[in-house]
Order: structure tokens, then C-alpha cells, then sequence
């Protein structure tokens, strides 16, 4: 079986595509790790795989108004309900691949239905859904505490505004947290604000390690820092080390803007899968 990719990033936050619209890739968690490791594989922070609603057997999916399914994966192979970069990268390879007709249309995902537009120059904007806060808790990194607002943007975050410049972090090491808290794990955001309507984010991810984006994330961080200063509707620019998204929040809803970029294309090894398997 030829198995077609694409390798594409949104604001650097680096993804295979596999292009599957029947479901018949086994993709397995092996599989994925190995397509997303930097040495052995292409190297990734996650894999879309693009697969038809119909196809799946998934309550997400069922449930779904659009026609195709982004099946999101961790770069450690683990399963996540929505990547907000990823979303952006997948909209624009569904208008490029002719799979869908205009530019407005909606993608099904685990986190529920995501309405997006593809702009003429190729940002994309995704409609995210509410940014839920749900609580406070503290990350550790380094032996260090920092109280953080816990957001649910569909996945799991928990965002700490931060007095000193993120950039002097040691993001090297996975930053502890209170799994009491996050059963499921946790996304751990790092902000400094930098002004009115700015901000500067780093990000340290479940199941991939630091990034150099994460759309869910900057908007969680807009929600947090607005949550802080006692409001919940506001916009806000991100710096994130990959780039700058622009980000809305309002009660019960949100959109995340920013680019969307393919690297290349080509088609797998057979053999390569086979032994990744
Ligand atoms: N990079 C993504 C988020 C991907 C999922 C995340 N690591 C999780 O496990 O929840 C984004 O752009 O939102």
C-alpha cells in the first residue's frame, strides 16, 4: 500500500499529515512515535491523519457537521481531543487537496466540531469552542512553584503568568504538576505579558516535550490572563517562540488565527512502516 504525507507546521508546531480518508492505516502508537521522532523517523511534534467521519468509528465523529475527521496524535503516540496549530494545517491541506468546496467549512475532532476559514493569504481562522477555566494549581519547574489558572480549551492546560522572563526557564526537563488535579496530564503554559493586548508564551506539552507553539494553549493563555484581570472577553497578540497568533476570547467562545505552512511531500517506506509497527 503507497502511504502518501505531508510535513507541515503551523507557526512551527510540526506535524505529519497522512492523508487516510477510508481508515485503513494502522496507526498505532508505535507507528506514530516513529514518524515523529527527529532521528528515526521525519520528525514531528504530532500526526493529522485526515480521514472521512464516515470511516470512524467514534462518537466524535458521528456527531461531527463537517465531512472530515482530524484524528490528532501526540509525538509520544498518545491520543489528544485538539491541537489548535494542527487545525490551521489541516484546513488548508483539505482546500489544497480539492476535498473540500470554499473556504469556510468545519472539522470534526475529539474536542467536538471546529468551524474554520481558510483567508486568501492562506492564514487560517479556527473557531476553538470556550475557553473553560477550571480551577488553580502550580507547576514546579526546577524546584520552583508557579500558581497557574487551569483553562480547558477542549484539552487540558494550566497557565502561570510569570514575573521573571520566561526565556530564562529550563524547559529541558518535563516541569512536575498535581496529577490529583490533571488526571489525564496536563499542557503547562509559561506567559509574560508584554503590554496591552500582547503577550509572550512558552509551552511545555503532554505527550511531546517543549514546542515552539500551541494553539490550545495561546488560547488558554488569553483566557487566563483576562480571567486574571477580572473579565472574560478580550484579544490578544501571542509571541510564541515559532511566530505570533492572534487570539479572541469571549464568554463561551474563541478563535485562534494564524499561519499554516507545508514543508514537503512525499510517500513512506513500506518496509519503514512495517518494522515501526
Ligand atoms: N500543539 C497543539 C496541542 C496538541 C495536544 C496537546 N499536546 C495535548 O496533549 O493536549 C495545539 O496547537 O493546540
Amino acid at each position: 500500500m503507497v502511504i502518501e504525507f505531508l510535513k507541515g507546521h503551523g507557526t512551527q508546531n510540526d506535524f505529519v499529515v497522512l492523508p487516510d480518508p477510508d481508515a485503513r492505516l494502522d496507526l498505532t502508537a508505535s507507528r506514530v512515535a516513529a514518524l515523529c521522532d527527529r532521528q528515526r523517523g521525519l520528525g514531528a511534534d504530532g500526526v493529522l491523519r485526515v480521514v472521512r467521519k464516515e470511516a470512524l468509528d467514534l462518537p466524535a465523529a458521528a456527531d461531527s457537521a463537517g465531512e472530515w475527521f482530524m484524528d490528532y496524535r501526540n509525538a509520544d503516540g498518545s491520543i489528544a481531543e485538539m491541537c489548535g496549530n494542527g487545525t490551521r494545517v489541516f484546513a488548508r491541506y483539505l482546500v489544497e487537496a480539492g476535498l473540500v468546496s470554499g473556504r469556510e467549512f468545519v472539522i470534526g475532532t475529539r474536542a467536538g466540531d471546529r468551524p474554520v476559514v481558510v483567508h486568501p493569504d492562506l492564514t487560517v481562522t479556527v473557531q476553538m469552542g470556550p475557553a473553560a477555566i477550571t480551577g488553580a494549581s502550580v507547576a514546579i519547574v526546577d524546584g520552583h512553584n508557579f500558581s497557574g489558572v487551569a483553562v480547558n480549551v477542549g484539552n487540558p492546560h494550566l497557565v502561570s503568568i510569570v514575573d521573571d522572563d520566561i526565556d530564562e526557564l529550563d524547559l529541558t526537563r518535563a516541569p512536575r504538576y498535581d496529577s490529583d488535579f490533571f488526571p489525564d496530564g496536563v499542557n503547562l503554559e509559561f506567559v509574560n505579558p508584554l503590554g496591552e493586548q500582547r503577550l509572550k508564551m512558552r509551552v511545555y506539552e503532554r505527550g511531546v516535550g517543549e514546542t515552539r507553539a500551541c494553539g490550545t494553549g495561546t488560547v488558554a493563555a488569553v483566557a487566563a490572563a483576562l480571567h486574571l484581570a477580572g473579565t472574560d472577553t478580550g484579544k490578544s497578540a501571542v509571541d510564541i517562540p515559532g511566530g505570533r497568533v492572534e487570539v479572541t476570547v469571549e464568554r463561551g467562545a474563541s478563535t485562534l488565527t494564524g499561519p499554516a505552512e507545508f514543508v514537503a511531500r512525499g510517500q513512506l517506506d513500506p518496509q519503514w512502516w512495517e518494522r515501526a509497527g
